[in-house]
């Protein structure tokens, strides 16, 4: 096994605005051997070129950052390509790494795996005790089918192959990278691109979808990826501390959650945009409330470092810079 900072790191969805921070932040760490593929050059739903890709590169260890995301409005109009493409991706990525002998990988999941009302802050522990929420199940169903297949290859290969493959599940993201397209995005850069608009065509109202009642924990995705490398490099006696027997996953929040009103009181702030917000109680809420319990990874030793404030302004900064690049239809 080649020195840490040598192996051979594969960060499937590099491109993507998670795995572009996951690959940013190895490399600033001095990780030198990094390996990536576009979707272009790789589609993970295809199994045989997974297979292929695997035997030739036969990375030490693997980041699964790609998948179908997208915010409310994508996952439920696009319920077959979100549930269909995620178990694709996941179950190609996952086996492979196994077969040809991947000892540490990281699963990213999400919030939406727990139940649409479970109780708050969402414990790892509340995973399997309740209904899903209705406008993104398929995609909750594929990630905790990604989160029970790592579990699954530890419990037969761990003790046998030395598997140790573990699963993050971020709360909402957002940051640069982002995509910004108006309603297949997740609401920050959707609104961010909203107000900016706005503002530039001086238009009197912005109109944002819901009640603006529903609360969410949004987390800066550079912290995300410094959650992520951090949770790889446990060792995993200290890892397994914090989790159930077998269990691979681990919750990765801020720490506190808002309003969708309040968001949007924030980003119209961030942007400059001074005219009036109104709801559109037609558009779907969503769930309620999604407040991660992190308590496990900060006993670990890693907690959130950028506030929402500071986020949105360096959110705002990359959508100026990138702009109608990074829309992604
Ligand atoms: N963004 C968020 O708020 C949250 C994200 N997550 C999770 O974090 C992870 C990363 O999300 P995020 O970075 O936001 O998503 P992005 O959409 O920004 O990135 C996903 C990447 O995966 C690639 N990809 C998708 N399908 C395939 C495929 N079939 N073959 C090869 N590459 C593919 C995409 O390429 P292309 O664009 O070319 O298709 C893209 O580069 C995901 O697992 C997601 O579920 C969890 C909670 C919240
Ligand atoms: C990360 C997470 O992302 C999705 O779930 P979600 O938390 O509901 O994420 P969202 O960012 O799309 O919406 C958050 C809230 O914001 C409101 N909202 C207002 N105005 C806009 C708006 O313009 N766009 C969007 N998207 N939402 C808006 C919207 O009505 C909702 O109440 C999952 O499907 C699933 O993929 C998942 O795991």
């Amino acid at each position: 096994m080649p020195s840490d900072l040598n192996q051979k790191i594969y960060v499937a969805g590099h491109r993507g605005m998670v795995g572009s921070a996951i690959a940013r932040n190895l490399q600033a760490k001095g990780y030198k051997n990094i390996i990536t593929r576009t979707h272009a050059e790789l589609d993970l739903t295809n199994q045989q070129a997974v297979k292929t890709f695997f035997e030739t590169e036969m990375p030490d260890q693997v980041y699964l950052a790609a998948a179908k995301v997208g915010g409310i409005h994508a996952n439920n109009t696009f319920p077959a390509e979100f549930i269909y493409d995620n178990l694709m991706v996941q179950n190609n990525v996952i086996h492979q790494a196994f077969v040809n002998g991947v000892r540490k990988l990281l699963f990213l999941g999400s919030s939406c795996i727990y139940p649409r009302l479970a109780l708050q802050p969402m414990s790892e522990d509340a995973l399997l005790t309740g209904k899903l929420e209705p406008t993104n199940e398929p995609y909750a169903i594929a990630k905790i089918a990604g989160i029970k297949m790592c579990e699954s290859y530890n419990r037969q290969y761990g003790a046998s192959h030395g598997v140790d493959y573990r699963s993050v599940m971020p709360t909402n993201l957002y940051g640069p990278g982002d995509n910004y397209h108006p309603e297949n995005s997740h609401v920050i850069p959707a609104l961010i691109r909203r107000f900016h608009e706005a503002k530039l065509a001086n238009a009197p109202e912005v109109i944002i979808w819901g009640t603006g009642t529903p609360r969410r924990e949004f987390l800066y995705v550079d912290d995300m990826a410094a959650a992520s490398i951090f949770v790889m490099g446990l060792d995993k006696k200290t890892y397994d501390s914090q989790t159930q027997p077998m269990q691979s996953h681990v919750n990765v929040g801020f720490g506190s959650d808002v309003t969708i009103e309040e968001v949007a009181q924030a980003i119209s702030k961030a942007v400059g945009y001074q005219g009036k917000i109104s709801f559109d109680p037609t558009k779907p809420d969503g769930a309620p409330r999604k407040w991660m319990d992190s308590a496990r990874l900060n006993q670990l030793g890693w907690k959130a470092l950028k506030d929402l404030e500071a986020g949105l302004e360096l959110a705002y900064v990359d959508f100026c810079t990138h702009n109608q690049s990074l829309v992604k239809l």
